[in-house]
């Protein structure tokens, strides 16, 4: 589904990226874990059209994601969560508004050839919301009403919108505590359950990363140093820079 093969990308002249190669097959999960500013939100960035690869080429279906149309339908496949779920969400809108724009805009009506239906449009944001664990009480809010981790969840929802096949989620947890992320982790896996879509799980934390994902993906200063399982990485490391990155990794909560 997903292919990137040989990419590198530099910042005036310095280099971040370094030949990276990896796939995502439909349906599963993928972690991409490395220290801080080793290169994975700009990884995140290419794939989303957001930075230009320096080389290197980003196929969805065998086709070039760096050569297709914006508005095509790699734009609709792939979808974003960042870390930051205030700054994601505009301020002054309502939750209903951000829930019906992604649907508005990429056409999600179920007769594609009509507008949405306003009664049509307020039932499917309430389902999505369902599906993030919340109701229709949260369509007339704003952000400034809801916790942290109620906007991310209206966030995951943003992103459910338009029918991803794929969600790259860029450290969406580090902003929550650890109780939220436990919950938001049970979310994430019964999202994956239900709404057969793959995950690019981005995050600097060892132990979330081995909780949801079966693959992982260590990146050191732009390279791709390890791809693992998540039992692998930790029973089986193969690499320097992965041992250190669980040295790192205080005691952390069984999320079970
Ligand atoms: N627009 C930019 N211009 C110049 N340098 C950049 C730019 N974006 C990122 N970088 C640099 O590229 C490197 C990789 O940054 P990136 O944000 O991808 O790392 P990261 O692994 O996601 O880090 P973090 O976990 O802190 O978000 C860093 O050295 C960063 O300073």
């Amino acid at each position: 589904m997903l292919q990137i093969n040989n990419l590198s990308k530099a910042f005036r002249g310095k280099q971040v990226l370094r030949d990276i190669r990896f796939s995502v097959a439909p349906g599963e999960i993928v972690g991409l874990i490395g220290m801080s500013g080793s290169g994975k939100s700009t990884i995140a960035k290419c794939m989303l059209g957001l930075e230009k690869p320096t080389e290197g080429e980003i196929l969805w279906n065998g086709r070039s994601l760096l050569t297709w149309n914006q508005k095509s339908s790699w734009r609709q496949a792939i979808q974003i969560v960042f870390q930051d779920p205030r700054a994601s969400l505009n301020p002054r809108w309502t939750i209903q508004r951000s829930l019906a724009e992604p649907l508005i805009n990429f056409n999600m009506a179920s007769d594609k050839r009509s507008k949405w239906q306003p009664k049509e449009l307020d039932t499917r944001v309430q389902q999505l919301l369902l599906e993030v664990g919340l109701d229709e009480r949260f369509m007339q809010r704003y952000p400034d009403e809801l916790s942290t981790g109620q906007c991310q969840r209206v966030c995951i929802a943003r992103a459910l919108a338009p029918g991803p096949k794929l969600i790259v989620l860029d450290e969406p947890l580090s902003a929550l505590d650890v109780t939220i992320q436990a919950q938001m982790l049970v979310l994430l896996k019964e999202l994956h359950a239900t709404q057969q879509v793959s995950y690019l799980f981005i995050s600097h934390d060892i132990a979330v990363v081995s909780e949801l994902c079966e693959r992982v993906l260590v990146i050191d200063k732009g390279i791709i140093v390890e791809d693992n399982t998540a039992q692998g990485l930790i029973y089986d490391t193969k690499h320097a820079y992965t041992r250190k990155l669980l040295a790192d990794t205080p005691s952390y909560p069984n999320f079970d």
